[in-house]
C-alpha cells in the first residue's frame, strides 16, 4: 500500500515507522524542513521501550512528486487539519482513503467538506508518540490498540485492507462498526486528563495523587458522557472512574498528556476539538457543562499567557 502521513510529528512518524519497517511504501510529510532532511539523511530513529533502531523511511516536506497514494494518515494537530488536506490535493486520487488518526471532535467532518464522504474512513489510536528531536521519536505501540471504520458501520474491503496492513506492522488493530463510539471513547479520555495535565503542569504520578483533580475529572467525564448519549453515540464505558483509570493505563508516572507537551512547547493546545467540544455540544443539547467550560477557560488562559505575556519565548 501506498500510504502518506500528512503530520509527521510525534504520532505520524511511530505509525508511519512502523509501516515503512514492515514493507509499505510510506512518505512521511511534515512541514518541520530539519526533521524531513535527519529521516531522508540518517534514517528515523525510534526508541521503543529499550530498543532503539533506525529506519529507512522516505520524508518529503510537501506532497510534490509523490503521486496518487492509496491511503492518507492525517496527523497534523486538529487546527491544522483543513490546511494540511487542502494542500495534499495531487495526492488524492479516485481511489485514495482519507483516515485521521488525531484526537478530538471534528476532523471527519473537515476532512469530508474536502474531499468528499465517499473517500473518508474513521480512526482513533492508543498508540503514543514523543518526538524528541529532528528525526528522532520515542514510540509507544506495544499493546496499543488502533480502532478504524467505515463512517457508515459497514465492513468493506477498504477497511480490510487497512486493518491487515496495520496489523503486518505491529499495529494492533480492529475494525469497528461503531467507529463514532470509538472517537467518544478515546475523547472522554482525553477530557479525564487532558487540560488537568495542561493546567497543574502535573506528570501522571502527580495527577494521580490528588484527589480534587480525580473528582473534578469525574466531573468533566461525566459532562462529557451526558453529551454523547444526548448525541445518540454508543459508548462502550459510561463509568467515569473506570475512564479515569483507563485514562492512565501502561503510561508511566513521568508522562505528560499532549496538551501539556503542547503548552510547555508554547504552542497552541487541541481544546476546542476535546473539552470545547463537549461544551459546543452541550449547548445543542441543552446540557449543562460547567466543569468543561472551566477548563476550557483555564486552558484558554494559558494560551493567551504564552502569546502575549510570557517574556522567556
Ligand atoms: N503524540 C501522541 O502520543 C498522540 C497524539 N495524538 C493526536 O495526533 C495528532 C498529532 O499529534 P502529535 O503527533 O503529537 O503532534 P506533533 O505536533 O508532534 O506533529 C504534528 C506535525 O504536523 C506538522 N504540520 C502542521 N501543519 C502541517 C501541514 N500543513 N503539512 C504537513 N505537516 C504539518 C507540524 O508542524 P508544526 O509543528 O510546524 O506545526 C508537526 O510537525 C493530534 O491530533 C494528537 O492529539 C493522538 C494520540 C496520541
Ligand atoms: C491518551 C493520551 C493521554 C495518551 O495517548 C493522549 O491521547 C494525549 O496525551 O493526548
Amino acid at each position: 500500500m501506498k500510504i502518506c502521513v500528512l503530520g509527521s510529528g510525534a504520532l505520524g512518524s511511530s505509525i508511519g515507522g512502523a509501516l515503512a519497517e514492515a514493507g509499505s511504501e510510506v512518505y512521511l510529510i511534515d512541514q518541520w524542513v530539519d526533521h524531513i532532511n535527519e529521516i531522508n539523511k540518517h534514517g528515523l530513529k525510534i526508541k521503543e521501550g529499550d530498543t532503539k533502531r533506525r529506519v529507512k523511511v522516505q520524508g518529503k516536506t510537501d506532497c510534490t512528486g509523490i503521486g496518487a497514494a492509496d491511503l492518507i494518515i492525517v496527523l497534523v494537530k486538529s487546527f491544522h487539519t483543513k490546511e494540511a488536506i487542502q494542500k495534499a490535493s495531487s495526492i488524492i486520487g479516485e481511489k485514495t482513503i482519507v483516515m485521521s488518526l488525531q484526537n478530538g471532535l471534528g476532523n471527519e467532518e473537515t476532512l469530508i467538506k474536502v474531499v468528499g464522504k465517499d473517500r473518508v474512513i474513521g480512526g482513533k489510536t492508543y498508540v503514543g508518540g514523543v518526538l524528541v528531536g529532528p528525526g528522532n521519536i520515542v514510540s509507544g505501540i506495544k499493546g496499543k490498540y488502533t480502532y478504524i471504520g467505515e463512517l457508515d458501520g459497514t465492513i468493506t474491503e477498504r477497511i480490510n485492507q487497512v486493518a491487515e496492513e496495520f496489523n503486518r506492522a505491529g499495529l494492533l488493530t480492529a475494525i469497528s462498526d461503531n467507529i463514532g463510539g470509538m472517537i467518544w471513547d478515546k475523547l472522554l479520555i482525553n477530557v479525564a486528563t487532558g487540560a488537568l495535565c495542561g493546567i497543574t503542569k502535573l506528570p501522571y504520578g502527580g495527577l494521580y495523587k490528588v484527589p480534587e483533580i480525580r473528582d473534578c475529572a469525574f466531573d468533566a467525564i461525566s459532562e462529557g458522557i451526558a453529551v454523547a448519549k444526548a448525541n445518540g453515540v454508543m459508548l462502550s464505558v459510561e463509568n467515569p472512574e473506570r475512564i479515569w483509570l483507563m485514562a492512565a493505563v501502561g503510561l508511566p508516572d513521568e508522562f505528560k498528556t499532549s496538551m501539556l507537551q503542547s503548552l510547555e512547547k508554547g504552542s497552541k493546545t487541541e481544546i476546542d476539538y476535546i473539552n470545547g467540544a463537549v461544551v459546543r455540544l452541550g449547548e445543542k443539547w441543552n446540557i449543562p457543562t460547567p466543569v468543561n467550560k472551566a477548563l476550557v477557560a483555564n486552558v484558554k488562559g494559558i494560551e493567551y499567557w504564552l502569546e502575549h505575556y510570557n517574556t522567556k519565548a
